[in-house]
């Protein structure tokens, strides 16, 4: 096709098979696209909404973009892209009304790696470009400042707000920052569990977040029931492990959860397989209890994570997998976690809001990119 050819209606017909990657749906049909126009030199420019700050999103957008766009004729291609995050909705006293999404990371029973999926998956979300926060609300058994290296009191301002210590890019707090040491932990029960986590949500200046994930203590679901009286939250991910015998648990907390109106976002099966070292993939826990698990919440399986002897190792170390590994495979399954979930929170959005695109918010990200 030659340049002179090419106006805004054929451009249109040729970027209307762009698909968002996030949407699975033609970018023109959402209204992800907007803003095209040609110059008379035939360079093209065009706008694209984004749910995502995720660079290999973006890469890939860019590329469709560009390909049709030049196929179509075009002499350059000039993509600015916004990024607008999903929000959740919030009520009138929400505590706190600055964090867009709030994720609740559960499971049924102790020890299948759930506080190792919270820390590596709010890293993962971080290292997409996102704004992120972490609540080590498992009180019984904090932690989280062992895995992410940071010990410490928090300090408080002067209006009283505690602000929360931060590694990695990753603003944490934990009752572990509270308690003077481990023990102390075993004599908190019902009601001050409950006090200490209000007042977690109410007193900590998390400041703007676009994910505030909260690492829950397994079992039963008072801790996310005293979450879901306060606050509206994007929803729930479930931990498990392959074996039958686990998955009990996880059925009553998938229960309790649809009881609750608690959305699950999906579920992580964890210590899913072990590669040894003749490279040969053992499934050492049995197969299919994500899969189970997922199909009973109706619900996505996110990802499967290998079981690594480094995960415990840097973990111990308070430097999470995906921050110290990021090419291993488990740092690169929970990096595949973390984009499945935010699509999943962006297509829970969409629904909700009747399928239009994300409102402007605030402050959007705009990069520019010329060529
Ligand atoms: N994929 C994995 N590969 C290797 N080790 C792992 C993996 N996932 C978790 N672990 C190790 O298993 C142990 C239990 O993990 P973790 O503390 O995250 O479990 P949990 O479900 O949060 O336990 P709790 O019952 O204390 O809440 C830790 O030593 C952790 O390092």
């Amino acid at each position: 096709m030659n340049m002179a050819e090419l106006t805004t209606e054929s451009l249109r017909t040729a970027l209307s098979k762009v698909v968002d990657p996030v949407f699975e749906k033609p970018m023109l049909d959402i209204g992800a696209l907007t803003d095209l126009s040609v110059e008379p030199g035939g360079e093209v420019k065009v706008r694209a909404h984004l749910a995502t700050p995720s660079s290999t999103v973006h890469a890939k957008v860019r590329e469709e973009i560009e390909r049709a766009a030049r196929e179509a004729g075009a002499t350059a291609v000039d993509i600015a892209i916004d990024v607008q995050v999903p929000t959740r909705e919030v009520m009138g006293d929400d505590p706190i009304p600055g964090v867009k999404n709030v994720v609740l990371v559960m499971s049924g029973k102790g020890g299948v790696g759930k506080s190792t999926t919270a820390v590596n998956l709010t890293l993962a979300l971080k290292r997409a470009g996102l704004r992120v926060g972490i609540l080590d609300a498992d009180i019984y058994g904090p932690s989280i400042p062992t895995m992410m290296g940071v010990h410490g009191h928090p300090p408080t301002r002067d209006d009283k707000k505690i602000l929360p210590l931060e590694r990695f890019g990753v603003k944490m707090m934990s009752i572990g920052f509270l308690l003077e040491d481990d023990k102390q932990a075993v004599i908190w029960r019902g009601p001050m569990l409950h006090s200490a986590l209000q007042q977690f949500l109410k007193d900590v200046e998390w400041g703007e977040l676009d994910y505030l994930v909260l690492d829950l203590p397994p079992g039963t679901g008072d801790v996310a029931l005293t979450m879901a009286q306060k606050l509206k939250v994007s929803g729930v991910v479930m931990v498990t492990t392959p074996q039958e015998v686990a998955l009990q648990d996880v059925y009553k907390c998938v229960s309790m959860c649809s009881k609750l109106s608690l959305p699950i976002l999906g579920v992580i099966e964890n210590m899913s397989y072990f590669v040894d070292s003749a490279g040969v993939r053992q499934e050492l826990f049995g197969r299919g209890g994500g899969e189970k698990i997922a199909e009973f919440a109706k619900a996505p399986l996110l990802g499967q994570i290998p079981l690594e002897p480094p995960v415990r190792e840097w973990g111990d170390k308070g430097m999470p997998i995906v921050q110290s590994v990021p090419d291993s495979a488990s740092a690169k399954a929970f990096t595949a976690v973390a984009d499945a979930l935010i699509a999943k929170v962006a297509n829970l959005h969409f629904e909700r809001t009747g399928g239009t695109r994300i409102p402007a918010a605030k402050g959007p990200t705009r990069l520019r990119i010329v060529r």
